[in-house]
């Protein structure tokens, strides 16, 4: 049994993330429509897909800052959001240890109630601790590499103890162990306290072992289901209307043709597809 069903069943809880009949789109051009999706309590979504084809977008949604084109968007759970990646300036004056503070009390941080400095301090080590940051605590983050910075976001987005995490690209620029070990992070936070996540993601193999659905978007289509169901011949080649080859090879899932197909879609002729690598 996997862990959004443990928790589903647990709590006959509410989904997260819930969205009806939801379409999107920018003036006449409508990346997706007609999607029905429910993120459960622990629930490990997926989202895939070539560029321009919504992923961000889904998440705006979800945020409140992105308006959809048509049915309805619901959030029942406290939101940690890790944005795309940007690397930060080497003379940034801030500490990691100030940055996850600010994801613990947002804009409040550095004033507030006698005693509350002491329960702030607390809650920032613990969610340093838990990404393996507390090493890295008081060093300017603009010092940190690309690795170590994004655990440091990723303690920021989990301070909170948010029930509904949503990651946009989160393994952008990691090295594959570093990209195990954010996957691995992610994980064991769900399966402890029952996180649903919606992490947008090129790469499918670094977390094709922990995924429980994909929602695949491509060419104005889409389809959510296990990665067995969706990561399949016949169903992206539906999705990207062309011949598409997905083989499965030492556990690993190489999509060959997507880039092409992608790249010949009249909208956007720069896309790329990186699912395999
Ligand atoms: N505010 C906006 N106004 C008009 N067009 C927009 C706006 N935001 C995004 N778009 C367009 O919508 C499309 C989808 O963008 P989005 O960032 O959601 O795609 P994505 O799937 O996340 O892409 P990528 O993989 O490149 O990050 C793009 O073509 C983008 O240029």
């Amino acid at each position: 049994m996997s862990a959004a069903e443990g928790a589903t069943e647990e709590a006959g809880a509410e989904p997260a993330l819930r969205l009806r009949g939801a379409a999107l789109g920018y003036g006449d051009r409508t990346l997706w429509n007609g999607l029905d999706l429910d993120v459960r309590p622990g629930e490990f979504l997926a989202v895939l897909g070539p560029n321009g084809t919504g992923k961000t977008s889904l998440l705006r949604a979800a945020l409140g800052l992105t308006r959809l084109s048509a049915g309805t968007v619901e959030v029942n759970a406290p939101v940690g959001y890790v944005p795309q990646q940007k690397t930060l300036q080497a003379g940034v004056p801030v500490r990691a240890r100030d940055l996850v503070r600010f994801g613990v009390d947002g804009h409040r941080w550095g004033i507030g109630r006698p005693g509350r400095g002491r329960e702030l301090r607390r809650r920032v080590d613990a969610a340093l601790a838990e990404v393996g940051a507390a090493e890295y605590a008081d060093i300017p983050v603009g010092m940190l590499s690309g690795g170590e910075q994004q655990r440091v976001r990723i303690a920021q987005a989990l301070a909170s103890d948010p029930g509904l995490l949503l990651c946009d690209e989160p393994l952008l620029s990691l090295d594959l162990r570093r990209q195990q070990e954010v996957t691995a992070l992610v994980d064991a936070r769900r399966r402890r306290r029952g996180t649903a996540v919606v992490f947008v993601t090129h790469e499918i193999n670094p977390v094709l072992g922990v995924v429980d659905r994909v929602l695949y978007l491509a060419g104005g289509r889409f389809r959510v289901g296990p990665p067995d169901e969706v990561l399949t011949s016949p169903v992206l080649s539906e999705l990207y209307g062309a011949r598409i080859e997905v083989v499965r090879a030492g556990g690993r899932v190489i999509v060959a043709g997507a880039e092409a197909a992608a790249a010949e879609d009249a909208h956007h002729l720069d896309d790329t597809v990186e699912v395999a690598h």
